[in-house]
């Protein structure tokens, strides 16, 4: 891997600390306090479910941790280097070497089959997995040459997870990635995301208004008012099938 910036990763360390982190967005009568103090640890290959009140921070941390936003102040590191100090280049190769996104709307191209939706990104990256393969991964190795008009909702999303895990990043973050399904598929997709983890050792973090998800994950970050109101390390962590919705 040409990982500018990203040189001698310590894998010893957690995937994410970080302290005192803040964001304000705007100033004066429109200033937002996004964030006001988050300090929280997140060793590797842990799935984290973050849950909390609309507007309580939780995409605003996912944006920063993905190097798509920077913090106003606090730390931030990935295991040993310091996100918050990276200039935009060494950014970008953190979120096209390192990192991948999952959203509510999953964003293929509807031109495109489910098949070169993937490629798109396994023909970018540096170390891709074969495009079928990942396809296979979310279930859907007969779906291949489908355009997304003829895919249902959950496997639309599964070809979104395909092409985020394709490039084999070390972190997903996935802002309400069942948001738009129904219970049952929703708990199809939530299934893959459990494979993920459990396969690749992928970290992964997933937003969501669904309480009942935190019984999968191995820690439950309940965001309030842009704060950590309360952390859970689930001692016992349910496969989604289990899961009650
Ligand atoms: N780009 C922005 N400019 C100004 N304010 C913003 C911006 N992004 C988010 N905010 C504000 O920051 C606060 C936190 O928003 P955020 O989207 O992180 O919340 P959330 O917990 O993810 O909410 P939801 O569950 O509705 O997605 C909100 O008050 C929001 O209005």
């Amino acid at each position: 891997m040409n990982n500018t910036g990203l040189q001698g990763l310590d894998l010893s360390r957690p995937a994410f600390a970080m302290q005192g982190l803040t964001k304000v967005f705007g100033s004066g009568p429109s200033r937002v306090e996004a964030l006001r103090g988050v300090d929280l640890t997140v060793p590797a290959a842990e799935l984290v479910v973050l849950l909390g009140p609309s507007g309580s921070g939780k995409s605003t941390l996912l944006n920063i941790l993905g190097g798509l936003d920077s913090a106003t102040s606090g730390s931030l590191f990935y295991f040993n280097q310091d996100l918050g100090g990276m200039d935009e280049s060494e950014l970008t190769q953190y979120r096209r070497q390192h990192i991948g996104f999952v959203f509510q709307f999953y964003n293929l191209m509807p031109s495109l089959t489910a098949l070169e939706n993937v490629q798109l990104v396994t023909e970018i990256a540096e170390n891709p997995m074969d495009a079928a393969e990942a396809l296979a991964m979310v279930g859907l190795e007969n779906r291949q040459d489908h355009f997304p008009a003829q895919l249902s909702g959950g496997e639309q999303q599964r070809v979104a997870i395909a092409r985020a895990i394709a490039k084999r990043p070390r972190v997903l973050f996935c802002d309400e990635p069942t948001g738009a399904l129904d219970s049952k598929t929703g708990r199809t997709v939530l299934n893959v995301l459990q494979e993920v983890n459990r396969e690749l050792g992928t970290t992964i973090f997933i937003v969501t208004h669904a309480a009942s998800t935190a019984a999968m994950a191995h820690r439950v970050i309940h965001f309030a008012d842009g704060r950590i109101s309360k952390e859970v390390e689930n001692q016992h962590v349910l496969s989604a099938a289990e899961i009650d919705w």
